[in-house]
Order: C-alpha cells, then sequence, then structure tokens
C-alpha cells in the first residue's frame, strides 16, 4: 500500500504575474502555487512587492500581465476579473482593521451579512468558542489589548471560511515574548481548520517558525522558495543566506584538490578554477581543544545563546560564533576554533555580485 500523502491540486496558481507603478514593476513576471491547506511565508524585504502580490490575490489590485487562478477558476488574466467579493479571500492586516464601533461579535460576523441570521450567529459563535474569545465577545476594540484584538480579527478572517487566508505581516504591532505566543496560536489554529495561508512578513526567523514553505521574494521577483530547512541550510544564493542571519564569510584559493584558506585546508570535489568565498554560519563553530588559533575579541550574552567575537591572524574580518554552550572564556583570552565544515557553503568567485551558492561537501560529506 502506497502510505504517501495524496497530492492535491494547487488551490491557487499565480501564473506570470507583472504590475508595474509608474513603468517600475513592482512585481515582474511572478510565479507561485499554494496547495490546499499549506501555509506559506511570503518573505522579503520591504519594497519587494509582497503586499502587492497579497492584494493583487485578494482583487483589490490589478495586474498588468499574467493570471491567477483560484481553484479552477481564473481570477484575473486577459477580460478576466472577479470582483474581490466574490473570490472567497479573507484578508488580514497589519493594524487589524477592526471596526472602533463594533464589539468583538459584532466584528466577527461582519462577513457573514448576506447569511441567514441564524446560521451566521452560529457560525460566530463556533469560531468564538474555537479561538477561546468568550471573554472578548461583548467589548469594542479600543477596550482589548494589541493580542486581543488580533485574535478577533483573525477570528473575523476566518468566519467566513474563506478559501485562502492572506495575512499581512499580521504580527508585527506585537512585542517579541506576546508576538511569538500569539504566531503558534495562529498556526495552531489555522492548521486545525485545515486553512490555507499566505503569510507576509520581513523577518526571516519569524518566515521559519510559521510556514511548511518560504517564498523569498526581492525586486519584484521570487528569487527562492522551499521548507525553512532546506532554504536555511542550503540557500542557493548568497543573498538567501545572508537575509536568514549572520555569515561569516572567508575567502579561499584552489590549489590541486584542495582549497586552501586561513581557517584550513579542505578537500575540494568540485576542482574549482578561481578564488572562492566560504560562507560560515556563526552556529557553526565551536571552541576546541585543536582548532585553528583566535583570540577572543568580543563576547555578549544573548538570552540563551552566547555570541563570541573571534580575531584569526590570516583574517582581516573577526569572525562571528554563536553557541548555546556556555564557555569561561574572556576578551584578550587565546582560544582555538573548529568549523562544522558539513555546513559550509562556497561561493564561487570573489567578487560581491557572485551569487550561487553550493555545499562545500556533497551530500554524505567527506
Ligand atoms: N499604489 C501604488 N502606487 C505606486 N507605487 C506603488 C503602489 N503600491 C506599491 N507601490 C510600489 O511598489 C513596490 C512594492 O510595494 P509593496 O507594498 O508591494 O512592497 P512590500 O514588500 O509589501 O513592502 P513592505 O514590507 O514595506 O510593506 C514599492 O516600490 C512601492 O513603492
Amino acid at each position: 500500500m502506497n502510505d504517501e500523502p495524496p497530492i492535491l491540486p494547487p488551490i491557487l496558481k499565480v501564473d506570470g504575474v507583472t504590475r508595474r507603478f509608474d513603468g517600475m514593476p513592482a512585481l515582474d513576471n511572478v510565479s507561485l502555487e499554494v496547495r490546499a491547506g499549506e501555509i506559506v511565508a511570503l518573505l522579503g524585504h520591504s519594497g519587494c512587492g509582497k503586499s502587492t502580490l497579497l492584494r493583487i490575490i485578494a482583487g483589490v489590485e490589478d495586474i498588468d500581465r499574467g493570471q491567477v487562478a483560484l481553484g479552477r477558476q481564473v481570477v484575473v488574466g486577459g477580460d478576466i476579473f472577479v470582483e474581490p467579493e466574490i473570490r472567497n479571500v479573507g484578508m488580514m492586516f497589519q493594524d487589524y482593521a477592526l471596526f472602533p464601533h463594533l464589539t468583538a461579535r459584532q466584528n466577527i460576523g461582519f462577513g457573514l451579512k448576506k447569511m441567514p441570521r441564524k446560521e451566521a450567529a452560529a457560525r460566530v459563535a463556533a469560531i468564538i468558542e474555537r479561538l477561546n474569545l468568550e471573554a472578548l465577545c461583548e467589548r469594542y476594540p479600543h477596550m482589548m489589548s494589541g493580542g486581543e484584538q488580533q485574535r478577533v480579527a483573525l477570528a473575523r478572517a476566518l468566519a467566513p471560511q474563506p478559501h485562502m487566508l492572506l495575512m499581512d505581516e499580521p504580527f508585527s504591532n506585537l512585542d517579541r515574548g506576546l508576538r511569538e505566543r500569539i504566531r503558534r496560536e495562529t498556526v495552531d489554529v489555522l492548521r486545525a481548520l485545515g486553512t490555507t495561508a499566505i503569510i507576509v512578513t520581513h523577518d526571516a526567523e519569524e518566515a521559519l517558525a510559521l510556514g511548511d514553505r518560504i517564498v523569498l521574494m526581492d525586486k519584484g521577483r521570487i528569487v527562492e522558495e522551499g521548507s525553512g530547512e532546506d532554504i536555511y541550510r542550503t540557500p542557493r544564493t548568497a543573498d538567501a543566506a545572508l537575509f536568514f542571519s549572520h555569515v561569516n564569510i572567508v575567502p579561499a584559493q584552489p590549489s590541486g584538490e584542495w582549497l586552501e584558506s586561513p581557517i584550513g585546508r579542505f578537500p575540494d570535489l568540485r576542482a574549482r578554477t578561481g578564488p572562492v568565498r566560504l560562507f560560515i554560519r556563526p552556529q557553526a563553530m565551536a571552541l576546541a581543544e585543536q582548532g585553528i588559533p583566535a583570540r577572543v575579541s568580543g563576547r555578549m550574552l544573548l538570552g540563551e545563546i552566547e555570541e563570541l567575537v573571534l580575531k584569526i591572524e590570516a583574517l582581516e574580518d573577526p569572525l562571528v560564533m554563536r553557541t548555546t554552550a556556555r564557555s569561561d572564556v574572556e576578551v584578550g583570552d587565546d582560544v582555538r576554533v573548529r568549523f562544522d565544515t558539513g555546513s559550509i557553503l562556497v561561493c564561487e568567485g570573489d567578487h560581491p555580485s557572485s551569487r550561487a551558492l553550493s555545499p562545500l561537501f556533497d551530500a554524505g560529506g567527506v
């Protein structure tokens, strides 16, 4: 028997969509598929086109070229434009946009006006129970905390049972501790209801915590997509690697079957010809009895993580190391450091514009 889950057809298909403002493309030939029940984190720097893409899917923004289909129905493309009200796509904004003159219960029921009253009231009661909002029902938005408003806004967006929910920076108005909790609760609710969602964020850590899949955008294009694990461990471009955390960059030179670098020599199966740069995450380093000599030039506690700044003689820039293991070293101490070579990535070429990354060692290691 085959236990593989069936591959469902995409519930959303964005095909070659371009949108220009004043001649400048905010979206440039973007294609994206999302399957039923998937939670996709749409990640990118400010201005890269994330909100424009959401607005186009929701139907509050037009396109210049391409096509968008929801299920089997083309909703925009060619001569077709399906009005937002009948796309059944939910939208939730950063500022929640709750109606100030309506109670939480009235806000949640707002999108159900076309339903018979009894049915709508039952739907509202069910979502209130599902999200544990009983205590807030009769309160107005100004009587609720930011986290409470966020939950009411989520309930309002979910009440019409949308085909898909689009969320634009839904956690960015919450402070750090609360944000993590609300984020977890939100994902739990979406999963429990099987809701398909695209969640926009410019926070790489948040994208890793949220999505089944991360879609990374840059300057109006999708530059990389994959599971959080893949995109973090083996990004295909330098820009993607740098988006997710600090990266130590170490120059290296091929020499016969080796790559020679200030942090050691590595067997090089790819027989590269020109200089390269090694990309090393701060977590891929550790203090060790045996390793490359370094001097500690900085030490900082970042909650559970300790960050050490290490100066290696032959390297111009110090290396940043992060570890959960507590060390008793002090600034000025001489230490030795080793590298998790399995996670080192190689950027071909030594110029900042060189982008393509590949693992130093192919799967299986050396
Ligand atoms: N209605 C508009 N008129 C003119 N330019 C626009 C319009 N909407 C968006 N843009 C431009 O399109 C580009 C993409 O904007 P968009 O809001 O989609 O980016 P974003 O990635 O969501 O940014 P942020 O994270 O800051 O919200 C930006 O350069 C923006 O100035």
